[in-house]
């Protein structure tokens, strides 16, 4: 299994190389790229933590050998929020990036399944498909936001909020990686009962949960150790599917036939080849089904600035 980090020397992809060292299988190649010139020396600081996992790190002229060969793909690269910007005010500088690396992902490993984390998630993941449509090389089965982030918040939020551990709960969140966009499914968490008052708080929560720790790093940046354990989690569950384990994660996707949007997150079954099955996100209370009817049009319009973005208006 070879994982190649896009964005390795930053917040998350500092803490995702990590939690990957530790974590990946035996035997594993772990790919670490960046722009900025202090990846070798991350590669070389983690390569001392004596797991069976081969770290290399690759500079701004060699993504291709950071490439060749991978499985899976994170792209944590970019720029992110400061306070009073919203994600979608990265766009400018994001689209570009993830438009140029999924280019090279295309030229050199068309197969592997790829991770987009770089925000507006709502948006990227639009521009890789499009990018990858461009070459030839599209798989929807391959190509995911990561959203696992939101899970795990409304599964902490949850849990401190009813005396859980917030390791044994589970929250369902779908939509997109964006304000309104976001929705958890409170009714749908098993053995517990929320008031009418507690669902509009937890649900704004977990929504601007993100900005939250924006303003809290006061210029600083946005979540990386939390998104470091999310999007490790989220590779990690890919790496079990392939070797034949049954994983369900909650992730932003192409939906084909779809009356929500091209893209939406939904609980997905994870297989070999990346997604085996979109199943069902299940009944929505009337509460989540009015969130979700008055985010809809965002969503599409953020996705159709993806579309716009790589093929022209
Ligand atoms: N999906 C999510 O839930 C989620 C959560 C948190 C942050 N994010 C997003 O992830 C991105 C990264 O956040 P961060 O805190 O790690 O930022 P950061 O500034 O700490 O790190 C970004 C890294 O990307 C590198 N980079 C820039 N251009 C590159 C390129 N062309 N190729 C390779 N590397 C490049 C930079 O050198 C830097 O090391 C932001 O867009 C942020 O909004 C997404
Ligand atoms: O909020 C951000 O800008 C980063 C990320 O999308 C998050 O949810 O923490």
């Amino acid at each position: 299994m070879k994982v190649a980090v896009l964005g390795a020397a930053g917040g998350i992809g500092q803490a995702l190389s990590l939690l990957l060292k530790t974590q990946l299988p035996a035997g594993s190649e772990l790919s670490l790229y960046d722009v900025a010139p202090v990846v070798p020396g991350v590669a070389v600081d983690l390569s001392h933590i004596p797991t069976d996992v081969k770290v290399t790190g690759f500079g701004k002229d060699n993504l291709a050998d950071a490439l060749i060969g991978s499985d899976i793909v994170l792209i944590p690269a970019g720029v992110p929020r400061k306070p009073g910007m919203d994600r979608s005010d990265l766009f400018n500088i994001n689209a570009g990036i993830v438009r140029n690396l999924i280019d090279a992902i295309a030229d050199n490993c068309p197969k592997a399944c790829i991770c987009v984390i770089t925000n507006p998630v709502n948006t990227t993941v639009a521009i890789a498909a499009e990018a990858l449509k461009a070459k030839g090389v599209y798989n929807k089965n391959k190509l995911f936001g990561v959203t696992t982030l939101d899970v795990i918040r409304a599964e902490t939020f949850v849990g401190n909020l009813k005396g859980l551990n917030p390791a044994n709960v589970h929250v369902p969140v779908i939509g997109g990686h964006s304000g309104t966009t976001i929705l958890p499914l409170l009714s749908q968490v098993e053995g517990v009962e929320f008031t009418a008052e507690e669902v509009a708080s937890l649900t704004t929560r977990i929504q601007n949960a993100g900005t939250e720790v924006v303003e809290a790093k006061a210029g600083g940046g946005s979540a990386t150790l939390s998104m470091g354990q999310a999007a490790a989690r989220f590779c990690l569950s890919l790496v079990a599917a392939m070797r034949g384990d049954n994983v369900v994660e909650y992730t932003y996707v192409q939906t084909d036939g779809s009356d929500d949007a091209a893209f939406f997150s939904h609980p997905v079954r994870l297989g070999n080849n990346g997604v085996e099955e979109i199943l069902s996100y299940g009944e929505l209370s009337e509460f989540e089904q009015n969130a979700k009817e008055s985010m809809l049009a965002g969503l599409r319009a953020d996705i159709q600035l993806g579309v716009e973005f790589v093929n022209g208006k």
